[in-house]
């Protein structure tokens, strides 16, 4: 059964919208913040890194974004470059504008977090007339990401790229990567997701994201099928909820909950591994693979992800995916 059809004749796989940071990764694990002394360099932020693993993947890709007008921003389009990934809409601040920086906490590999200096960010900076209508117009699919939606132009700069890609006809996915030291208050957050949903056809996010979006309505026991039934009434053919390593669950208008098996993983951190399930999955539908073998090309992809130090940098080629379904088939994998 096909949920989603892909505008074939069209000659970019995928193009991605949102942020364009850097990661700075603890080199010393299973420590707090407070005694980490360095960390290792990554280009970050989300939709980058869906972007980078779409790449990987052997997608045609390009990125729709802003970079501060120094080394950092000079890093991340260089890295983009040599991963293959169209810059041509990456446009550089002209304001003084700095890039974001995510240093990340590895306490154990279940206890992560992430540490933001977000202000004055380039990213955030986007404008709608800076997204280039011929780009998205020439993209099977747009990925989005909440995090660009928290404040204005970059906001604007979304709805505008939503806009192009419904005039022609791109499937549009959106990953609700949502960060709340981003945004001003929840009520206003889920204001701008509930809006941002209604345009796409293939919703992604965890079930505290959708908890959150949900904070006006009615659905007391967090029942996945009642938020997956409200975006069936809008644009969405699918829905994937996920609960972390119990997996995740895509939902279809045809009430079917489709679920895929995960995979044993040597977790080094859990960061990364939505942005590694968001590329293998969205890359398994495009092949037109069934949703529950999508699934697990994206479960498969997020553990390597997450038993690597980096998310960008450790996004998986088709064929490492492939070795490591092998391998966890073969026994020869088993979780730490
Ligand atoms: N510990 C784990 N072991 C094996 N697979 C995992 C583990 N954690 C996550 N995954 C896989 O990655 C998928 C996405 O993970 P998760 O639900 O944690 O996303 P997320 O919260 O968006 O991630 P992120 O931390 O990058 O924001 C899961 O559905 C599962 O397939
Ligand atoms: O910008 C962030 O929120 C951090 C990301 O750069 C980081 O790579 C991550 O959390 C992946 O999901």
């Amino acid at each position: 059964m096909t949920y989603v059809t892909f505008p074939q004749a069209k000659s970019l796989d995928f193009a991605a919208i949102g942020r364009l940071c850097i990661d700075l990764n603890a080199n010393e694990i299973n420590r707090p913040m407070e005694e980490t002394m360095t960390f290792t360099k990554y280009v970050g932020g989300s939709p980058a890194n869906i972007t980078i693993g779409m790449s990987r993947l052997g997608m045609k890709t390009a990125f729709i974004g802003k970079i501060a007008n120094d080394q950092m921003g000079r890093f991340i389009a260089d890295y983009l470059q040599r991963n293959a990934i169209d810059t041509s809409n990456v446009v550089t601040d002209q304001t003084g504008a700095v890039t974001g920086l995510a240093f990340t906490e590895i306490k154990s590999p279940s206890d992560c977090s992430i540490l933001m200096y977000r202000n004055n960010v380039a990213d955030l900076k986007l404008t709608p007339g800076e997204v280039q209508e011929s780009l998205i117009a020439q993209a099977k699919v747009l990925l989005i990401s909440g995090t660009a939606l928290a404040q204005s132009p970059s906001r604007e700069a979304v709805f505008q790229a939503l806009n192009y890609a419904k005039k022609h006809g791109a499937v549009i996915v959106f990953d609700l990567d949502y960060r709340p030291y981003t945004w001003t208050s929840p009520e206003e957050t889920a204001v701008y997701y509930n809006l941002a949903a209604e345009k796409c056809d293939i919703i992604l996010g965890t079930r505290e994201e959708f908890d959150m979006m949900e904070q006006f309505e009615h659905n007391p026991e967090k029942d996945d099928q009642i938020t997956a039934a409200k975006w069936f009434d809008y644009s969405a053919k699918i829905v994937i909820i996920k609960h972390g390593k119990e997996g995740s669950i895509a939902y279809t208008p045809d009430g079917i909950g489709h679920r895929a098996k995960s995979f044993p993983a040597k977790v080094v951190k859990t960061f990364g591994a939505g942005d590694s399930y968001a590329a293998g999955f969205i890359y398994g539908v495009m092949q037109g693979w069934t949703l529950e073998k999508s699934m697990e090309y994206g479960s498969a992809a997020a553990c390597i992800v997450i038993s690597s130090h980096s998310c960008s940098d450790a996004m998986p080629t088709a064929a490492q995916v492939d070795a490591y379904i092998e391998r966890c088939n073969r026994g020869e994998i088993t979780a730490s």
